[in-house]
Parts: C-alpha cells; sequence; structure tokens
C-alpha cells in the first residue's frame, strides 16, 4: 500500500463557476489543504480547471462517483488518471466486478489516482436508506460495502467518520477512510445526516476529512479553513 504525508484536510470546491473557485483556492494553501472537484464544477468547467488547480500546487480530488457498467466505469477512471489527479472514487454499490474494472484500468498508470468507493452517502439515514429497498442500518450497509472494495483491491471508501473505527478494525489500518459530513460544532449540518466535528472525526481515525460549505460559504474561506486545521489538532 502507497504511504503518503500531506494535508489531511480536503476542502470540497462546490462552485458554479472557474472564477469562483480560483478565488477561494488563491486563499487556500497546499500545504494545508487538498481541493475536491465534484459534479456541479466539473460538469461547469471541465478538465481545465483541475489542470490550473493542479499547477497552484493543489492535489485534485476527482469526485465524480462513477456508478456505471463495469466497461464505462473502468475507461472513465482511466480518462480520470490520464488527468493527473490524485483521488478518484466510484460507487461501491457498482459491484464486484465494477470495482474489479475500475482497479484495473489504473494498471497501466505509473502515478495512480487512490481509488475510493462510496459506501452509503453521508446525507443518508436509516430511513433515507430504507427507502431504496436496503433494509440494513447505515452502519452495516457502510462496512458491507467497505469489506467488498477492500475485496476488490480498492485503496479505501468514504464513509461517515462515525463509522470509521468499525472499518479499520474489518479492513485494517491503511485502508483508508474519507469522511464528508463534517460539521464544526454548532453549524447548520444543511443536508447531511451522519456527522461529526473535525475533532472527533480525527479522534475516531479519519484519514481524509472532507469540508465543503463551512469553509466555501464562509466570509472568510482561508480563516474558516484554519479553524478547522486547528479543531483537527485539538484532538
Ligand atoms: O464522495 C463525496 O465526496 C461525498 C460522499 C458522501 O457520502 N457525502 C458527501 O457529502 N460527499 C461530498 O462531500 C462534500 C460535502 O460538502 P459539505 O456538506 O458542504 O461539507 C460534497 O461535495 C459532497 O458531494
Amino acid at each position: 500500500m502507497r504511504q503518503e504525508q500531506g494535508p489531511r484536510l480536503l476542502v470540497a470546491m462546490d462552485y458554479s463557476n472557474s472564477e469562483d473557485c480560483l478565488k477561494v483556492a488563491h486563499q487556500l494553501s497546499p500545504s494545508e489543504c487538498r481541493l475536491k472537484v465534484g459534479k456541479e464544477l466539473f460538469t461547469a468547467t471541465g478538465p481545465q480547471l483541475i489542470e490550473q488547480l493542479m499547477t497552484l500546487g493543489f492535489d485534485v480530488f476527482l469526485d465524480l462517483k462513477f456508478h456505471d457498467i463495469p466497461n464505462t466505469t473502468a475507461k472513465a477512471v482511466a480518462s480520470a488518471a490520464q488527468l493527473g489527479v490524485w483521488m478518484v472514487n466510484v460507487h461501491a454499490s457498482g459491484g464486484l466486478r465494477m470495482m474489479e474494472a475500475a482497479r484495473e484500468a489504473l494498471v497501466p498508470f505509473q502515478t495512480k489516482p487512490w481509488l475510493i468507493g462510496v459506501t452509503v452517502l453521508t446525507s443518508m439515514s436509516a430511513e433515507d436508506l430504507a427507502q431504496t429497498g436496503v433494509n440494513r442500518s447505515p452502519q452495516e450497509q457502510v462496512l458491507y460495502l467497505a469489506d467488498l472494495a477492500k475485496q476488490c483491491g480498492l485503496d479505501g471508501v468514504v464513509c461517515s467518520a462515525q463509522e470509521v473505527p468499525t472499518i479499520k478494525r474489518s479492513c485494517g489500518p491503511e485502508f483508508l477512510t474519507v469522511t464528508p459530513g463534517i460539521r464544526p460544532a454548532n453549524s447548520v449540518a444543511d443536508d447531511q445526516r451522519r456527522v461529526m466535528t473535525p475533532a472527533e472525526a480525527v479522534a475516531a481515525g479519519s484519514d481524509y476529512l472532507v469540508v465543503g460549505r463551512p469553509v466555501t460559504k464562509a466570509i472568510d474561506p482561508s480563516q474558516a479553513c484554519r479553524q478547522i486545521l486547528q479543531n483537527m489538532r485539538d484532538v
């Protein structure tokens, strides 16, 4: 397993255009955080912005949560690797053959992005999950999908920080956990349902904390970022 140093805070750049994203990126430091480019920003701007963010020195997590037939997913993951991104994700619920195809697609690349499986979205409660026909608890379903992702040779999973200790016990300490649903104490949860504070997530053993609106919607994003980093150190 590849080991690495570097920032554990991943800022979700959920903006609708390059200008807003670059304005905030210039206020942040690659030594303090990495950047996540998701569906809204990528659909609006395309790969060119990824290059610009990498030129500024940031590692980029391309969060497009691929979920398709094995062939399509594998090709999409290879296209992401071609862009030189640091991390890419697929939905673990796409199944064993899909995840194995994605992993195989990365074999030819010398510098491979981390390949991460999304388990149960952090916006989902037990009730939301039951509405999709899954009658396990979110915790049980997350662990089930994490074990499947590990079996397929993925590097880790996206989950809530609440599930990290169980995943680490089952999949081992080196299996990466990437945790959105991070909210500083006393801030609003928005649409997130399985949340933890930055300090709680670090204490739970999360490898990478994903934070969006608490930074991007702050009046001073770089100050909000520093506060989160301080809270991460408070453990
Ligand atoms: O894969 C993700 O990044 C992701 C998975 C998940 O289960 N929950 C989740 O919130 N995310 C992403 O993490 C970010 C969280 O943003 P905030 O809720 O604004 O902090 C968003 O960009 C989501 O798309």
